[in-house]
């Protein structure tokens, strides 16, 4: 497993996954945390690298904000369908949620049926957890392709214990490229970390940048750099050189 070396506070940006990446995975999504030293780490970096640094999740800005208060850093939400710019800035939503209106109503049934798989709905985007139900993960997987089949507005996405639709047309990847055309981050050389399969699409981005991409645990990757699990990201951060 090759390490990622340190980076350059004058010279990188630096893009984070959330869950999986700065925390560790759990049951209930609403149950993640990070210490309040953590936090603190990250303003740090982003202090050093004149706010280059943003968070790039499936999750809602809002979520991210919860979990990261009291800081608001640039994310990139839903994949993307959700954008802050720079620190601090307001939150552009790419996306409105009745645009899932006929998902929403297709899913219920089998919601209904199988009540130990759950909904968590983004707005832009639903999602059917089956991390405690994974007997039920077939099942969540077709319901979710049957009710956005024929619908070339929307994509499909599976990721770890869960199967997600949202608007088409955005993913890490892409968000990743929107933010390197504007200040805080143009001009610099991106790292990015992540451990899922939807980080895939950011980590090709990087590489073909010619960026440090790194992907965390042992799932198959385009990543050429490695880190072992959360708290390893954890570690490289403390003394990733910024
Ligand atoms: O892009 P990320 O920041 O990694 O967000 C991806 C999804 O994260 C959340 O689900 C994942 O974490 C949950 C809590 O640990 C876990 O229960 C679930 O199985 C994981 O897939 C979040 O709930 C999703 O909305 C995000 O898309």
């Amino acid at each position: 497993m090759k390490r990622p070396p340190a980076i350059d506070p004058k010279t990188h940006a630096l893009f984070l996954d959330f869950d999986g990446t700065l925390v560790e995975l759990v049951d209930d999504p609403e149950k993640v945390g990070l210490e309040a030293p953590r936090i603190d780490r990250l303003t740090e970096i982003a202090a050093s690298l004149d706010g280059a640094l943003a968070i790039v999740s499936g999750r809602r800005i809002a979520d991210l904000d919860r979990f990261l208060s009291p800081l608001a850093f640039a994310a990139a939400g839903v994949h993307g369908l959700e954008r802050r710019r720079a620190p601090g800035g307001a939150v552009e939503f790419l996306m409105q949620p009745e645009a899932l209106d006929p998902i929403r109503d297709a899913l219920a049934p089998t919601l209904e049926e199988n009540r130990r798989l759950s909904l968590e709905d983004k707005g832009t985007a639903l999602v059917l957890h089956y991390r405690t139900a994974p007997d039920l993960a077939e099942v969540a997987k077709a319901v979710m392709r049957k009710a956005a089949g024929g619908r070339d507005d929307l994509v499909v996405m599976e990721g770890d214990n869960i199967v997600e639709v949202h608007p088409s047309g955005m993913d890490k990847g892409r968000a990743l490229e929107e933010f390197m055309t504007a200040a805080p981050f143009a001009g610099r050389v991106p790292v990015y970390l992540g451990d899922d399969t939807t980080d895939e699409f950011a980590l090709k981005t990087v590489a073909a940048m010619g960026g440090l991409a790194v992907k965390v645990g042992t799932k198959p990757s385009v990543a050429d750099h490695r880190l072992a699990d959360v708290a390893d990201v954890h570690h490289w951060l403390d003394v990733c050189g910024v």
